[in-house]
């Protein structure tokens, strides 16, 4: 599903009146019913006169408000607007509106009014949507202190944001200091990028997407948008790209993936990382670790696995011949000698690759291989954690978490891999600009040996015939998904290997949910 930056709602803002001989006041008028609309599914139950507070700032968040606002009254509900302040400034559009407000003689409050929220069913946030600048302050954190003070007090009363809560950053997801966190949030066209990314995805509640009344994806086309686009990550996108098998099939058709690894004391990473591969449907799985830790691999790893050693780039060469695909990295360890052989393997190979852990640090700082990888016909993919991602680029951990997704973009053009920047949420960022959000997943992952079984699953979808981008966007969905269905009866110590056993259900499910 299409995500939105702030500068891509204001883009199709933009090009609607001019390009798309679509009045703004046309759009807003779409957005304030499907708000008003979202209002009634929402309280449906109760089937009687609500009693609904409209909180409206003075740009276009705001006049959506006053639209929804005109609309629930004309249904029959108690409908009252605070503005503010008292002064009628505000958008062209909001101005509009709200003379047309007055016109219906709504009520039209401020702070100066006393309780204001009294005896409300639902308290609307319409005080700031994309258009937030900088910190909230003044009379529209004071409103949101009171609207935070009364739902306190009466728990049970619906707060529904539109388009985002106020506060919340539309393309990070930071939240500013007085973000209410919503029951409902009423988005236009597509769910805002901030929205998908913590903290902010976790003030938002229930997102509801109404449509603007036009197909907005045709804007995007426009030749003068110079903005990359975002994606979520859902089953419904996956479904169409995991591989279908024809009846005919047999293991030579579902490819052979090959997992390098290991070290002493780690073995149970590149045997994590193959039986996952196991699991998500690879055709034949080789795992090769170096000679002195082959006897201890055999004695542990599921006899559907093959298993061989390696000591030198001839045997690496070798082994990686014929493969559909080759994952490089778990529990390899950081002795110079195998750091000096993987790296010279991973910039002299052109199988399909997926880079990580170990290997991933082996590489060093990124501009020094980048260009190697940037030569090749079909793009490595490389799977750090946010502490290696910060190895290889140099840039601290919080300014990568603060824009994860167009410092993910970045690399991925740069150095034209695919990039998996795993956390929460995880990113996959494609050489062409792409950038998709993973919206599967929970906080149970947090265990040593999670990150070899997603290796696993992406080489083995590379294996069955995914394209790298395909490959690293089903495989982290279907991992979280897997550990989500284990979320449903416990919340921690969840092993990475029950995960990767979760998978052929959730891919069974994905496929058959067509
Ligand atoms: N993208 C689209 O195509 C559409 C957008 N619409 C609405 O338009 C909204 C964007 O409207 P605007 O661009 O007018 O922006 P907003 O209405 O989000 O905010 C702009 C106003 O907030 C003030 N402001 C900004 N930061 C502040 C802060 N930190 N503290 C206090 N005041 C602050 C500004 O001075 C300005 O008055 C969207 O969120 C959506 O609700 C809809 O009307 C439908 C169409
Ligand atoms: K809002």
């Amino acid at each position: 599903m299409r995500i939105l930056t702030k500068e891509e709602a204001k883009f199709i803002d933009q090009w609607a009146p001019t390009k798309g001989h679509l009045p703004l006041a046309l759009l807003m008028e779409n957005a304030g019913r499907g708000v008003a609309e979202a209002i009634v599914t929402a309280t449906e139950e109760e089937n009687r006169s609500l009693d609904v507070v409209i909180v409206a700032g003075k740009g276009n968040n705001g006049a959506d408000g006053l639209v929804a606002a005109r609309q629930l009254e004309e249904w029959g509900h108690e409908v009252r607007v605070v503005i503010p302040c008292d002064d009628k400034s505000g958008s062209p559009l909001f101005q509009q509106q709200l003379a047309a407000i007055e016109a219906l003689e709504i009520p039209v409050l401020t702070l100066a009014d006393g309780d204001v929220f009294e005896a409300a069913d639902v308290i609307v946030d319409g005080l700031l949507g994309t258009g937030l600048q900088g910190e909230l302050q003044g009379p529209i954190l004071e409103l949101l202190d009171r609207m935070e003070a009364h739902v306190d007090t009466y728990p049970d009363t619906l707060l529904v944001a539109i388009d985002v809560p106020s506060g919340l950053n539309a393309n990070t997801g930071a939240v500013a200091e007085g973000t209410l966190g919503m029951d409902l949030t009423v988005t236009f066209g597509a769910p805002k990028q901030g929205m998908c990314l913590y903290p902010g995805k976790s003030y938002c509640g229930e997102i509801i997407v109404k449509g603007l009344g036009f197909a907005w994806e045709t804007a995007l086309l426009d030749e003068s948008n110079e903005h990359f686009p975002t994606e979520l990550i859902t089953a419904e996108l996956i479904d169409a790209l995991l591989p279908e098998r024809e009846p005919t099939y047999h293991k030579g058709s579902n490819g052979h993936t090959l997992i390098i690894g290991g070290s002493d004391g780690m073995i149970g990473a590149p045997l994590l990382a193959a039986e996952a591969a196991v699991y998500a449907g690879a055709g034949k799985v080789t795992t090769v670790v170096p000679s002195d830790c082959l006897r201890m691999l055999q004695t542990k790893i599921m006899p559907e696995v093959m298993t061989g050693s390696f000591g030198n780039l001839l045997h690496l060469r070798m082994h990686s011949s014929e493969k559909q695909a080759v994952a490089i990295g778990p529990g390899l360890g950081r002795n110079e000698e195998t750091t000096t052989l993987v790296k010279n393997f991973m910039t002299t190979t052109e199988v399909p690759l997926v880079i990580d852990a170990d290997a991933l640090w082996a590489l060093g700082h990124m501009d020094i291989v980048g260009h190697e990888f940037s030569k090749r016909e079909r793009p490595v993919i490389m799977t750090p954690h946010l502490g290696e991602f910060a190895r290889l680029t140099g840039l601290t951990i919080d300014s990568i978490e603060a824009n994860r997704i167009e410092v993910a973009r970045q690399f991925a053009i740069k150095y034209q891999v695919v990039l998996v920047l795993k956390g929460a949420p995880t990113v996959v960022a494609s050489p062409d600009g792409l950038v998709a959000v993973n919206s599967s997943g929970n906080e149970g992952m947090g265990t040593g040996g999670m990150g070899d079984t997603l290796t696993g699953i992406i080489a083995s979808l590379l294996g069955q015939g995914l394209e790298e981008v395909e490959a690293a966007m089903a495989g982290v969905f279907l991992h979280g998904a897997a550990a989500d269905f284990l979320y449903e009866t416990r919340h921690v110590g969840f092993m990475p290997s029950e995960v990767a056993r979760q998978v052929p259900y959730i891919m069974t499910e994905v496929v058959g949910s067509e």
